[in-house]
């Protein structure tokens, strides 16, 4: 199949390799041409992905219409703050008949729409042709081929299955799901979460106090998503619980390091910079607090994690306020379900 895949950083040349391994013809987009030089001729993207050899046919390029041209299945994995700005150059070039499947862990700010949302407004899309990968997948072990398993969400059962047999490999499993709005809200809420574990590790709190972010987390994640219309099942899957393990213990991740960075004393701009990668938690807390009044749902940890960001708190003082709510009930209507799940 030939294959378009938009954002040459970490997940989207490890999507393009995976494709590419797989046997397809891809065409990787990058904006930058150092990066698709890099790849095109030494098989390599240092920058994003040092030391990974890439496949040989791999094609990159900054030119976007050369990249569309033919393109059978369109995936877009830029952060989301590039996802309406790409989305939109890229529409007049994809093909009429083409699938698109995003990739993208978070909201766009100024709408607080969700990014399946954001490509079907840019591009008027039909949503049975579009679909979401989501799920516990760090770059670096995809392209080496570690064992991974993902999710493909979309509205529509042959869209999810035919984005499943290009994406499914020895060591890349993909399931599908038919809940489009749970599979993103999980992996854009996770990012918050692993952010305050971050902290939480930088300030040398211990393994208990990060089961309680995880576990309270994921109990505020699915009130959320419930809200909102997703499927409580979703939070108990790869996209929900999985990609918050992932993201809160791996040292991969990006959005528990500029957690452990803040906790260190480094402001939110240096912290950021010192990943020198896209931190999606951190313009998606913005969305989740607003989000969260809008739809009357409590989210302390999400809060929290918002005063520390932009609100001037101090990370200990957070802490302080977390431990200090009222007591609580554990059982709520949204952990019935999953633990019902999760024992049968
Ligand atoms: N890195 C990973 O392991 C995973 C990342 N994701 C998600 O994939 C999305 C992309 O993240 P990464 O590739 O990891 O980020 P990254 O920071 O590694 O790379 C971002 C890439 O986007 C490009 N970019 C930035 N602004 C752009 C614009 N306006 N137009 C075109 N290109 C632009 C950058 O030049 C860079 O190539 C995020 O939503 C992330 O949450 C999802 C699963 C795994
Ligand atoms: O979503 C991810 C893994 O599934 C990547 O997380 P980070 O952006 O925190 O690295």
């Amino acid at each position: 199949m030939r294959i378009a895949v938009l954002g040459a950083g970490s997940w989207g040349t490890a999507i393009a390799t995976l494709l590419s391994r797989n046997g397809h013809d891809v065409r990787l987009w990058g904006r930058q041409s150092a990066a698709v030089d890099d790849i095109n001729f030494r098989h390599e993207n240092h920058r994003y992905l040092p030391g990974v050899r890439l496949p040989d046919q791999l094609l990159a390029t900054t030119d976007l219409a050369w990249a569309l041209a033919g393109a059978q299945t369109v995936f877009f994995v830029v952060p989301s703050t590039a996802m309406r700005e790409v989305s939109r150059q890229a529409a007049r070039f994809i093909p009429a008949d083409a699938l698109l499947v995003h990739a993208v862990k978070g909201f766009d700010v100024a709408s607080g729409q969700r990014m399946s949302e954001v490509l079907q407004e840019e591009t008027g899309w039909d949503t049975r042709r579009m679909a979401v990968v989501s799920g516990p997948s760090h770059a670096e072990e995809v392209v080496r081929g570690y064992p991974t398993t993902v999710v493909v969400a979309s509205v529509c059962q042959e869209t999810a299955e035919t984005v499943q047999d290009v994406l499914m490999s020895a060591t890349f499993r993909v399931y599908t799901n038919p809940d489009v709005v749970g599979a993103e809200l999980g992996g854009s809420l996770k990012n918050i979460i692993a952010i305050g574990v971050g902290i939480a590790d930088g300030l040398g709190y211990g393994d208990n106090a990060k089961a309680a972010l995880m576990t309270r987390g994921l109990a505020e994640i699915a009130r959320l998503g419930i809200k909102m219309g997703a499927s409580p099942w979703t939070f108990a899957g790869l996209a929900g619980v999985g990609d918050l393990i992932v993201t809160c213990t791996s040292r991969h991740s990006r959005n528990f390091r500029a957690g452990r960075l803040l906790a260190s004393g480094l402001s939110l701009a240096d912290a950021m910079n010192e990943v020198g990668m896209a931190v999606e938690g951190v313009p998606a807390t913005k969305v989740a607090v607003a989000l969260a009044a809008r739809h009357e749902v409590d989210m302390p940890i999400t809060q929290a994690t918002y005063d520390v960001l932009f609100g001037g708190k101090s990370p200990q003082d957070a802490v302080k306020e977390l431990m200090g709510r009222p007591r609580a009930h554990e059982v709520e209507d949204v952990a019935v379900p999953l633990y019902a799940r999760w024992l049968s």
